[in-house]
């Protein structure tokens, strides 16, 4: 045993005298973490990126990207003597002749939709929680790259195989990139390297898809958890916690293990529903032609509020110069998910300049004590959710027997009428949850046991709570909107910047006017010292 000690202080020795790692070790390991299951969202995110770098990996070594035509003479009996490509037979070749080809390629595409879910749903814990706040505003924007970079990454993915569904959905990238003004059709010709479909692209996007993008996210991951060590994780607001300490486990032993085991949770899950539930079965769709489309086809989950936008727009074009301006695809495609992605990636900027707030912030909000902002998320969620929901009209129609215009009519009035519902609803529910927790500060959690008291009235007996949920409860802090700014000088010459001030002062009025004033000690102490009556 001591040999082996020996041993591994030798070799410590040897890489710290040419590595000087140990400085830096030391500084880390002891490092604190706080703990809360939403925290493990982005570890999910991180694990199901390391399970995509791994089974990716395994499918280059069978995967052919090539275009060059060849007839099928596989295991799969309904295709053999079908012409395909290189690139679609290989695909055929990994799925029943290669030995564990077929659940390797289930589980990069399980990894694949929980590696974008499992980032959506972080996001949205970073946003509703104001975890986004200074000094974290350059990781939430790392972040958003990370998104739109996963997006990209699976939708080329998704298309490698060059199967009849792969097809369909270029198909449909194409036409989104003719619908760019002017330029639409050069940049056409540069990424595909003539008319589509061409033989250039399925070659072009491999390098992108196994290489480039990887690499890209790769060091984004490092530089986005890199800042998490550097800034300290946030934690939510309970007895103890400030702005100036974080209380949780040590990196080492406690989340070197956790961590650990819980990689192998997510691999084991991901293998398990790989194992059990198959996707993407190619060879029921057989090779592309661009002249024909399956019925019912669909893209995997994070592209469908993409195509949901496209089924939604209305048919307009417009004609000038002799050049057809196609606004039907331009917006849809192009300007709604242009301006909702923008709006999500400035919105720290956003608020930061609404509150006027340049404090840093360590401790999460509750969601319920940020109305406003609850409210626009739910919002955006709801947005989002129509088009995703009518990217899948023609299913829906089918289903329920309903008519598709009949649903694309009711999709295109929600998409107008519901987020702001949504909003209205979700900004009461976040006072009426305020309310509730003033209650339980002022009067004790309700226990739903009543008592008739000697004179014959009934109460319902309230229980304390306890000093640590009290403190929880009473410890956020309570903005106030901005103030207006002065309107006109001594001289009568307004200030500079009068009118943005003016504008601010309008928006944090609507961010923060409507609100529960939280019980404050002082409310406490007057109730245990009348007895607890009012
Ligand atoms: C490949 C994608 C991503 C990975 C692997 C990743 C990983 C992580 C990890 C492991 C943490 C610390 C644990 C946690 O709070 O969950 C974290 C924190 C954070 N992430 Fe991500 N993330 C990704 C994408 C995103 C996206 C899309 C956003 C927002 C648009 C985002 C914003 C943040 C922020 C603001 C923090 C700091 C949270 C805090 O300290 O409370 N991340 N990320
Ligand atoms: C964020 C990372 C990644 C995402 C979201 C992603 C997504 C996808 C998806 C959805 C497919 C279609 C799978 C199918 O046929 O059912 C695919 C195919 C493929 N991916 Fe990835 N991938 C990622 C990273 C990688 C990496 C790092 C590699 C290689 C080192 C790789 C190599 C491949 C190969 C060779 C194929 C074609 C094989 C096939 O479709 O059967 N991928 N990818």
């Amino acid at each position: 045993m001591s040999m082996l000690g020996d041993a591994a202080g030798g070799a410590g020795r040897y890489l710290d005298d040419r590595l000087g790692l140990a400085k830096v070790v030391r500084k880390n390991i002891r490092k604190v973490f706080p703990d809360h299951w939403s925290f493990m969202l982005g570890e999910i995110t991180l694990y199901s990126f390391i399970i995509l770098l791994l089974s990716g990996t395994f499918l280059t070594l069978f995967f052919d990207p090539s275009m060059t035509e060849t007839v099928y003479n596989g295991a799969y009996g309904p295709l053999r003597g079908e012409e395909m490509s290189r690139a679609y037979a290989s695909a055929l070749e990994i799925s029943f002749e290669v030995r564990g080809g077929l659940i390797m390629r289930h589980i990069h595409h399980w990894a694949a939709l929980i590696f974008i879910a499992g980032m959506v749903v972080h996001a949205f814990r970073t946003f509703f929680t104001g975890a986004f706040r200074k000094p974290r505003e350059i990781n939430w924007l790392l972040g958003v790259a990370l998104l739109v970079l996963g997006l990209l990454e699976g939708f080329m993915g998704y298309s490698l195989p060059d199967d009849l569904l792969s097809g369909t959905g270029l198909r449909i990238a194409e036409g989104v990139i003719l619908s760019i003004p002017l330029v639409g059709s050069y940049i056409l010709m540069f990424f595909f390297g003539g008319e589509f479909p061409g033989v250039d692209l399925i070659p072009r996007m491999y390098m992108v898809h196994i290489l480039l993008v990887p690499g890209l996210i790769l060091a984004l991951i490092a530089a986005h958890v890199g800042l998490v060590t550097y800034h300290k994780h946030t934690q939510y607001p309970g007895a103890g916690r400030t702005e100036k300490n974080v209380v949780g486990y040590p990196l080492l032993p406690v989340y070197a293990a956790k961590a650990g085991g819980f990689f192998f949770v997510v691999f084991g899950v991901i293998c398990g529903i790989a194992a059990l539930v198959p996707i993407n079965p190619i060879w029921q769709y057989g090779p592309y032609d661009p002249s024909e489309v399956t019925a019912g086809s669909q893209p995997d989950w994070y592209i469908g509020f993409l195509e949901g936008s496209l089924r939604l727009m209305p048919n307009w074009e417009i004609e000038f110069w002799g050049n057809t301006l196609s606004l039907n695809v331009l917006i849809p495609s192009l300007v709604v998910p242009g301006i909702m992605f923008t709006i999500f990636a400035l919105y720290p900027f956003i608020e930061a300049w609404v509150t006027g707030d340049k404090r840093e912030h360590h401790i999460l909000d509750r969601p319920r004590n940020q109305p406003v902002r609850t409210g626009l998320g739910v919002m955006f969620i709801t947005s989002y959710t129509i088009l995703w929901i009518a990217g899948g009209n023609d299913i829906i129609a089918i289903t329920f027997g309903l008519s598709i215009n009949a649903i694309t009519w009711f999709m295109r009035i929600a998409f107008f009428v519901l987020p702001p519902l949504a909003f209205w609803v979700t900004k009461r529910a976040c006072l009426g949850l305020q309310h509730r927790d003033k209650d339980k500060v002022l009067h004790g959690r309700e226990t739903g046991i009543l008592m008739q008291l000697p004179h014959g009235e009934f109460i319902e007996v309230h229980e304390p709570i306890t000093p640590e949920e009290r403190w929880r409860l009473t410890s956020q802090e309570i903005q106030r909107p901005a103030a207006l700014p002065a309107s006109a000088d001594g001289n009568g010459v307004a200030p500079r910047g009068a009118l943005a001030g003016k504008l601010r002062s309008k928006v944090s009025r609507w961010y923060f006017e409507d609100r529960v004033e939280p019980a404050t000690p002082a409310d406490v102490h007057e109730l245990e010292s009348s007895g607890g009556h009012h």
